[in-house]
């Protein structure tokens, strides 16, 4: 399919610091690479290699230092403070750990929000798709705190997909949820991707987890250093053992 070897974002020798002088650490010694349109890609790495950096400077969450990111045919890094919001608005979806549901709304409105916010219209039929998949129809007037975690994070999933963003970034999405629930969100970011080919990126400690993606990229030291292809866990983990670091790995 043409469409899938097209760019979703792109890091283009992206460097990135934390501090000055003495103290200062560099987080992303150069980093380049593409995330194709449509697939699941995970990212994977000793503590403090760059995971989190690279996918918040990939967002537009965070600056950079030098190098460029795009979504899509947008320049991340040349976008002012209001482009910035609205790219984060409307073309990139979000999954936290802690889910990062409104605790006043109900399931239903923590969906539409990101378009309440945005002033776009609910598209209805899509919407009934994705709580559909996500197994949320009878949870849709029930606030967080009267939903199990896997629930929540379902809402989360569907939030972050009901605006048909260009990119999905997952942090940690299973770090919460016991291995029955994560395995569901899991398989439900995996069924967007081939279903609705939807671009997803997941920062994740978890060999299995990482499974679940068409590509695992490793970082070490603030540099890509490893690529796997439609990963087995097994292979993920062997790749982690030969990585630097010593992080220690959940395998769920
Ligand atoms: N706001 C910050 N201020 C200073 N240093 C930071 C900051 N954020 C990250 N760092 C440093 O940058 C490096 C990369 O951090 P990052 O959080 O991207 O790693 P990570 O691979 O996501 O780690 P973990 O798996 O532990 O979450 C680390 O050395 C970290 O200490």
């Amino acid at each position: 399919m043409a469409g899938k070897s097209e760019a979703a974002a792109r890091a283009v020798d992206v460097w990135k610091s934390y501090g000055t002088g003495e103290a200062a650490v560099t987080a992303l010694g150069g980093v380049s690479v593409e995330l194709d349109r449509g697939r699941f890609t995970a990212i994977m790495g000793p503590s403090g290699s760059g995971k989190s950096t690279l996918m918040h400077c990939l967002a537009g969450l965070d600056t950079i230092d030098s190098g460029d990111v795009w979504i899509g045919d947008t320049k991340v890094n040349g976008l002012r403070d209001k482009g910035l919001t609205e790219l984060r608005r409307d073309r990139v979806g979000f999954i936290f750990q802690q889910f990062n549901l409104l605790p006043t709304l109900t399931a239903e409105e923590n969906i539409t929000l990101p378009l309440a916010i945005g002033g776009r219209k609910v598209d209805r039929a899509w919407f009934d798709l994705v709580v559909e998949t996500v197994g949320l129809r009878d949870r849709l007037s029930h606030r967080p705190t009267q939903l199990s975690g896997g629930q929540q994070q379902r809402v989360a999933c569907a939030r972050a997909l009901v605006s048909r963003p260009q990119v999905v970034f997952a942090d940690e999405p299973t770090g919460n949820l016991d291995s029955r629930s994560g395995a569901e969100v899991l398989g439900f970011l995996r069924r967007s991707s081939t279903e609705f080919d939807q671009t997803i990126v997941m920062v994740t400690h978890d060999a299995v987890a990482a499974s679940y993606a068409d590509r695992v990229i490793f970082l070490a030291d603030g540099r890509i250093v490893r690529e796997l292809h439609h990963p087995t866990a097994d292979a993920v983990l062997e790749t982690m053992k030969n990585l630097d670091g010593d992080e220690e790995l959940v395998v769920a």
